[in-house]
């Protein structure tokens, strides 16, 4: 019987999830799949390792709605891998407040407690949490751990970490948190491997998803990042507006009669990719609509990812390595070759013919900045940090779960 470990990713567009083995050193995928709960017949799909289809579900909303889906994973993962082989489910929690700089075992006071942080991440907290209590309904006894996206930049400090407000409110969490973390986490372990040279040196991490923001890494470790108190701050997203001048959201609530909730629901829903150009949030169908509105939308998400970027670089007073990832940066070969162009007076010169292949490295030689795409994946980085959870409640006399992460 394998050991095995379930690694869900609720990310604001999609549910991916992972089935790990976790008996070698570094956990092995097993199969992958993803949950598409907003479709009108919400639907379960499962790829072996290699990709292949093993199981597609659907059900009813109202069925999904009811956790079914989540039951059907564990129907499949058990009938396959046998009944006991799950030895515990890691979830993505993308706001994990200022305590937690590591994975934690969940439970209920703590889900509480996550709960709580709801309106410093709308879009993502309710999503990530809701399967933490579906799953214990299903599973009483199943150990499930929270992986913060915010654990990676815990060790933010000033200037990058603060906002220039009264300190009072610092002294309250009012600061800079940054998100994204188990992704920046994986590429930067990854570039380690492929280009280790660089681990030393000034890097920006952008991962251009649905969400998107920027990392600068220094020695591996999280220095700057270009979200905030919220997932709200900083690049243009899919239908996030990214950093705007506060005195707008004033404005909104004195002049336009806006309540918070409405404001909330425009900054989070309504803007970004999909406000400007008044059609898609997605990438895929701005670039390819001729539509000049669709052009600007997509223009200035590169105009603010360049300028991002070059603010991380001034954290870094330098840039040597730039990595894209999430379904943007991965898939996007315009995007990474507009931000080229916009950051060409830094050194950054993308090689056409790789960038329109999606290989490792992009950059030509006679830039300064060495420039790769890096299929990020959150999900294996959720089961390393459930190994390593799981292993430590395992060893007799051992340091405690929290200590072992400190
Ligand atoms: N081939 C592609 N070309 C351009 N954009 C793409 C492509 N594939 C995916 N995307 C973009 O990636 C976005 C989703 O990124 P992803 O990282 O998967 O999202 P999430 O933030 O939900 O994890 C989509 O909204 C789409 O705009
Ligand atoms: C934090 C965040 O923005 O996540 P996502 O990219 O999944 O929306
Ligand atoms: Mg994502």
């Amino acid at each position: 019987m394998s050991n095995t470990v379930l690694a869900l990713n609720s990310g604001s567009s999609s549910i991916k999830f992972g089935l790990f083995e976790i008996a070698a050193a570094d956990p092995i995928l097993l199969c992958k799949g993803q949950l598409d709960e907003h479709e009108a017949k919400p639907r379960l799909i499962v790829r072996s390792a290699a990709g292949e289809d093993l199981v597609e579900t659907r059900r009813d909303a109202s069925d999904a709605e009811d956790g079914h889906l989540f039951a059907d994973v564990l129907a499949f993962v058990e009938d396959r891998f046998g009944e006991r082989s799950l030895r515990a489910v890691g979830h993505r929690i993308v706001h994990g407040g200022p305590d937690y700089s590591g994975p934690v075992v969940l439970t209920d006071d703590l889900t509480a407690k996550l709960q709580a942080l709801t309106p410093l991440a709308p879009l993502h907290q309710p999503r990530c949490l809701a399967p933490v209590r579906t799953l214990a309904a299903l599973r009483p006894g199943l150990t499930q751990i929270a992986c913060f996206d915010t654990a990676f930049h815990h060790g933010l400090a000033p200037p990058a970490s603060r906002f220039a407000i009264p300190r009072r409110f610092e002294a309250r969490g009012v600061r800079r948190y940054g998100f994204h973390g188990l992704s920046f986490e994986y590429v930067a372990g990854r570039l380690a491997e492929i280009a280790p040279e660089l681990t030393a040196r000034r890097i920006v991490i952008a991962h251009l998803g649905n969400g998107a923001s920027l990392c600068a890494l220094r020695n591996g470790r999280s220095v700057d990042t270009t979200m905030g108190l919220t997932p709200l701050d900083g690049l243009v997203m899919g239908t996030r507006c990214g950093t705007i001048d506060p005195g707008v959201l004033l404005y909104l609530q004195q002049h336009e009669n806006m309540s918070v909730e409405e404001v909330q629901h425009l900054l989070y829903h309504e803007s970004g990719l999909f406000g400007v150009s008044g059609t898609s949030a997605d990438m895929r169908t701005l670039l390819a609509s001729g539509e000049a509105a669709a052009r600007e939308a997509v223009d200035l998400f590169v105009f603010r990812a360049a300028q991002g970027i070059a603010m991380m670089s001034t954290t870094l007073e330098g840039l040597d390595g730039l990595i894209f990832t999430g379904g943007i940066g991965e898939h996007a070969k315009e995007i990474r070759g507009a931000i080229g162009e916009c950051l060409a007076w830094m050194g950054v010169r993308i090689d056409a013919a790789a960038n329109d292949a999606a290989r490792e490295c992009i950059s030509r030689g006679d830039g300064s900045v060495e420039v790769f795409v890096v299929p990020t994946n959150e999900e294996l980085t959720i089961a390393r940090h459930c190994a390593r959870v799981l292993r430590a409640m395992a060893t007799p006399g051992g340091r405690s779960v929290l200590s072992a992460f400190a």
